[in-house]
C-alpha cells in the first residue's frame, strides 16, 4: 500500500485537485468536497509570474489546510508551461521537494533529470510519480506496456500514463492494458472520449483521478463538483 503524506492509495478513489496558484483560496471548499491531495502545477504558477517564495507560500497554505501536495513542474516539451533548462528545473525541484506539505513529486519519463529527481525524492522520503503524456494519440498496446515497463525500471513508486483518446477503442485498449499490470499506477485517457476513465479507471486499478476548479489543466478533466457526484454514484464514497 502506498501513502502520499497521510493519504492511503488503493483503498478508495483518491481525488487530486490540480491548482495553478489561483485556487488556493478554494482549499476549504476543496476539503468540503472530499479532495484528498492537491497537485501544485508549479509550471503554471511560475508562468503567472509567481517566484519561488510565492510557490513556497502556496505549499505553506496547502499544509495549513491539512493537505499534502503532489509537486509538478511540467516542461513545455511535455505539455506544461515551464520554459527553462533541465538544470534549472532540477534546481527548482531541489528547493521545493523538501517542503513538508510535499508528499509526492511528478517527473516525466522522458526527462533527462529523471534519475536526479528520483534520488532527490528518495532522500527526502517523497513518493516518486513517473509520468508520460501523449496529447495527440494513444499508442498500440505493446507500446503502452513498454512505456509502463520503462517507468518501473526508472524507479517509479507510481507510474502515471496519460494518452489522448481519439476513439472508444483507444479507451478500451488503455483500460485493458492497465488492468493487466499489477503495479501502482494512475492512468487517464485525455479528451472527451476518454472522460469516463477519470471515473471508471479505479475499476482497472488506477489510484488517483485529477480534477479542477475554475479552469481545467488538461483535456477532458471533469470539474470537481461533477466528479464528486459521479464517484459517489459509482463507488458510494
Ligand atoms: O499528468 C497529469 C494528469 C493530467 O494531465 C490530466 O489529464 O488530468 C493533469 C496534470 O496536471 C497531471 O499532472
Amino acid at each position: 500500500m502506498i501513502r502520499i503524506g497521510t493519504v492511503e492509495l488503493g483503498k478508495k478513489p483518491v481525488v487530486v485537485l490540480s491548482i495553478d496558484g489561483g485556487e488556493e483560496d478554494k482549499l476549504d471548499y476543496a476539503r468540503r468536497l472530499g479532495v484528498n491531495l492537491i497537485e501544485v502545477r508549479g509550471d503554471l504558477v511560475i508562468s503567472k509570474g509567481v517566484d519561488l517564495s510565492g510557490l513556497n507560500r502556496v505549499l505553506d497554505l496547502i499544509g495549513d489546510y491539512g493537505f499534502y501536495s503532489v509537486l509538478t513542474l511540467r516542461p513545455e516539451w511535455e505539455g506544461g508551461k515551464l520554459n527553462c533548462s533541465e538544470e534549472e528545473r532540477l534546481q527548482l525541484f531541489e528547493k521545493l521537494v523538501k517542503h513538508p506539505s510535499v508528499g509526492a513529486v511528478d517527473v516525466e519519463l522522458r526527462a533527462s533529470i529523471l534519475s536526479d529527481v528520483r534520488e532527490l525524492a528518495k532522500r527526502e522520503g517523497k513518493v516518486l510519480i513517473v509520468s508520460y503524456h501523449d496529447f495527440e494519440k494513444t499508442p498500440p498496446a505493446e507500446e503502452i506496456g513498454g512505456i509502463f515497463r520503462r517507468a518501473v525500471e526508472a524507479g517509479a513508486d507510481i507510474v502515471k500514463l496519460a494518452f489522448y483518446g481519439n476513439s472508444l477503442s483507444d479507451v478500451s485498449r488503455v483500460c485493458c492494458v492497465m488492468n493487466s499490470i499489477d503495479y501502482p499506477k494512475v492512468f487517464m485517457v485525455m479528451g472527451a472520449v476518454g472522460k469516463m476513465t477519470r471515473v471508471v479507471g479505479f475499476h482497472f486499478g488506477s489510484l488517483m483521478t485529477y480534477t479542477f476548479l475554475g479552469k481545467s489543466v488538461a483535456p477532458g478533466q471533469i470539474p470537481l463538483e461533477e466528479l464528486k457526484n459521479l464517484l459517489e454514484k459509482f463507488y458510494n464514497c
